[in-house]
């Protein structure tokens, strides 16, 4: 397929994704999926279980080689040219695969290290995100017994570390607690209100709603339908756009009788 060389820099979108193909055996995980995110957005990508959401993503940030179509990241080829690309992101990905042996302060400490960070950057800020994130008082507890929803925030903290320009998030908000939920929201909207960029995967619908400025329903491996919030919306919620879009199966009203 021959695609377009897009912006680099300052310019470019934030993420341009051409085509995109995973095929899992016989299952089409995603088909062709093509998206434009522009630079400073607020991108909720919408899609029932097993829809492609994490598959589309994992390409998209470099963990998940597609079998056809390409991806940019600010105009960096994710795949072409990773150190670019992956210099200006921060992922949180599907499961938040750690590395669980360690303590928060641990983990943020090797996460900057990884990065090429300077150790007095690393540490107050490792500091901070430990604070705001409410995650301070388990210092000395390793990951691998942190909770659910401590890992989701400790794989967020390791996220935004760096400073980077876009940040992709697996449902950042499963598992987490309504106090935790509000934080994290806080501090996205800030980092977007100060010029970057968050794509995030989810199913909540009132979340995507009070966050985002465009968003994205897939389903079975296809984009459906993209565009900015209101756009995709017009007059209805975003719940009866969903449900029209992705479909699902009519209750007749006896299912389950027995229960
Ligand atoms: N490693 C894999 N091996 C085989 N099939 C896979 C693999 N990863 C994903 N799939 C399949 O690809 C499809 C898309 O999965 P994906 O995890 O991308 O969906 P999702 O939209 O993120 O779902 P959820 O909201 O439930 O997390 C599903 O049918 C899933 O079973």
């Amino acid at each position: 397929m021959t695609v377009p060389a897009p912006r680099e820099g300052e310019q470019a979108a934030a993420m341009s994704l051409y085509g995109l193909v995973k095929r899992f055996d016989t299952k089409l995980a995603v088909s062709e999926v093509s998206l434009e995110v522009p630079a400073g957005s607020f991108y909720g990508l919408l899609g029932p279980n097993g829809a492609g959401k994490t598959t589309t993503l994992s390409m998209a940030v470099g963990l998940l080689r597609p079998d056809a179509g390409r991806a940019f990241l600010l105009g960096y080829d994710v795949w072409a040219d990773p150190a670019a690309a992956k210099a200006r992101l921060g992922v949180l990905p599907d499961g938040v695969r750690l590395f669980d042996r360690l303590t928060g302060p641990e983990l943020l400490a090797y996460h900057g290290l990884l990065r090429g960070m300077d150790a007095a950057t690393v540490d107050q800020r490792a500091r901070e995100l430990l604070d705001v994130l409410e995650l301070g008082t388990a210092n000395r507890t390793l990951v691998v017994d942190y909770s659910a929803g401590m890992r989701k925030k400790i794989g967020l903290a390791c996220a935004l570390l760096h400073a980077p320009r876009v940040l992709v998030l697996d449902e950042p908000f499963e598992a987490v607690d309504p106090v935790s939920a509000a934080r994290i929201r806080e501090i996205l909207q800030r980092y977007v209100a100060g010029g970057g960029t968050v794509i995030f995967s989810s199913h909540v619908m009132e979340v995507v709603e009070r966050l985002c400025s465009h968003v994205a329903i897939i389903s079975d491996g296809v984009l459906r339908l993209h565009g900015t919030l209101a756009s995709v919306r017009g007059e209805r919620s975003l719940e009866d756009v969903f449900v029209q879009v992705v479909g699902g199966r009519t209750s007749t009203g006896s299912e389950l009788a027995w229960l």
